[in-house]
Formats: C-alpha cells, sequence, structure tokens
C-alpha cells in the first residue's frame, strides 16, 4: 500500500493542490485535510502547504498555529511523524513551536517571487535523504516575510547541529539570516522552507523536476518510521 500524505487546507490556502500533485508524482497517496477538523485521517505524513491562511492576519501563520488540526499536528510530530511546512507552512511550522525562530518581512520590504538555487546543506532529514549533501536544486521562492530570523543561541544550535537544511546558494535574496532558506527538528522529521518545491516536480510547468525530491524522500522516511 503507498503511504498515505496529509495536505492541509486553511482558507486563504493557495498550493494545496500543487502539493498533492506533487504527493502523486512521488507515488504516494494525497490525503485533504481540513484545518476546522483535528481529525488526521490516519496519514503517515503531513504537508503543510503555501499560501495567505487567514488572510496573514495578525502575522503570517498566527492565527493557522491554532487550528484545531494543528493541535493534532503537534501531536503527530512528537510521536515522530515527517511534517513539512512549505513557505505559510514553515511560517505556520514556527508559530506553532514545531520549528525554532520566525519568518519576518523582506529586507527592503518587497514581496520577492522568484527562481531561487538552494544548497541542501543536510540529506539525512525525513524530507531529504534522497538528495546528495551539497546538491544544489531550483525552485520558486514568492513571499513577503520569508527572512528567517532566531535567537543567537538558537542560530548557533541550528547551524551546529546541522539543522539547517536549506542555504540559498547565490545569498538570500530576502534578507534572511546565514543564507537560511529551511530548517529541521532536532530529530529531521519535521522540516520548513520558505521556497517551494511542489511547483518544481515537472519542466514542463516549474523551473525543474528538482522540488520531487522532498516528496520521495518522505517515502523512504515513512517506511522506515
Ligand atoms: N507563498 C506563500 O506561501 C506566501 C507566504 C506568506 N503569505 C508571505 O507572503 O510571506
Amino acid at each position: 500500500m503507498s503511504p498515505r500524505i496529509g495536505v492541509i487546507t486553511f482558507p486563504g490556502t493557495l498550493d494545496d493542490d500543487d502539493a498533492a500533485r506533487a504527493v502523486r508524482y512521488s507515488g504516494a497517496e494525497p490525503v485533504s485535510l481540513w484545518h476546522a477538523d483535528a481529525d488526521l485521517k490516519g496519514v503517515d505524513a503531513v504537508i503543510v502547504p503555501g499560501g495567505f491562511s487567514y488572510g496573514d492576519y495578525l502575522r503570517c501563520g498566527a492565527i493557522a498555529s491554532m487550528a484545531p488540526v494543528m493541535g493534532s499536528v503537534v501531536e503527530a510530530a512528537g510521536g515522530g511523524m515527517p511534517v513539512l511546512g512549505i513557505c505559510n507552512g514553515f511560517q505556520i511550522l514556527c508559530e506553532a513551536g514545531l520549528l525554532p525562530g520566525a519568518l519576518a518581512r523582506n529586507e527592503k520590504m518587497h514581496f520577492v517571487c522568484r527562481d531561487e538555487w538552494l544548497r541542501v546543506e543536510n540529506n539525512s532529514t525525513a524530507w531529504t535523504n534522497r538528495f546528495e549533501a551539497g546538491a544544489e536544486i531550483l525552485v520558486p521562492l514568492k513571499s513577503g516575510e520569508g527572512r528567517y530570523i532566531a535567537t543567537a543561541d538558537t542560530l548557533a544550535e541550528l547551524e551546529d547541529s546541522g539543522r539547517v537544511v536549506f542555504r540559498y546558494a547565490a545569498g538570500a535574496p530576502n534578507g534572511s539570516t546565514g543564507d537560511i532558506a529551511g530548517i529541521a527538528s532536532e530529530n529531521g522529521r519535521v522540516v520548513g522552507l520558505m521556497p517551494h518545491p511542489e511547483h518544481a516536480i515537472d519542466p514542463l510547468t516549474g523551473p525543474s523536476n528538482d522540488g520531487l525530491g522532498l516528496f520521495l524522500s518522505a517515502l523512504d522516511a515513512v517506511v522506515s518510521a
């Protein structure tokens, strides 16, 4: 039986369809999860996709982090379930306390929308095990609040323990600290990144199919769990 991977929809989510398609391309079965429903429907992993949940009111991801479904995601992540947060999903995972630090307004206050080369700094997480360490992948970035910030202690801990998973290879276009594009939880099961791998699964519609590696990685992670 193929793994079942949940994709959450909040009011204002944009990229749930593309995330579900990426899951399908990888050979797994996407399962729709709804923000107001705490039931994770027995999925093997969860993706928190990008967009403008609750209109980005208060702060990006702040309201979504308190949705009923997120209580279940936090509990499941505590039990080792792989969770991937993409863009607004990354913001939600930080707001929910599953990942440290925060995403602040981009340097120069501009929304950045362009393809970016990312370097895979850690290929031992649940979402990056199919990549070579140091591989560079081309993935779209489209966000207004993508500048990763954290306390000096948190940054040192992330760097020292290899929890910086993706870095902007040519320097952060949004002022992100240390050119950080994505990070992982201590056990490597929860990963968040600002760029959008789900928009890079087919060269016909995206800049590459490099993003597929994240979704394929989850297959190994749930099988070996
Ligand atoms: N593409 C997205 O998920 C956008 C995330 C968020 N709303 C921002 O602009 O930063």
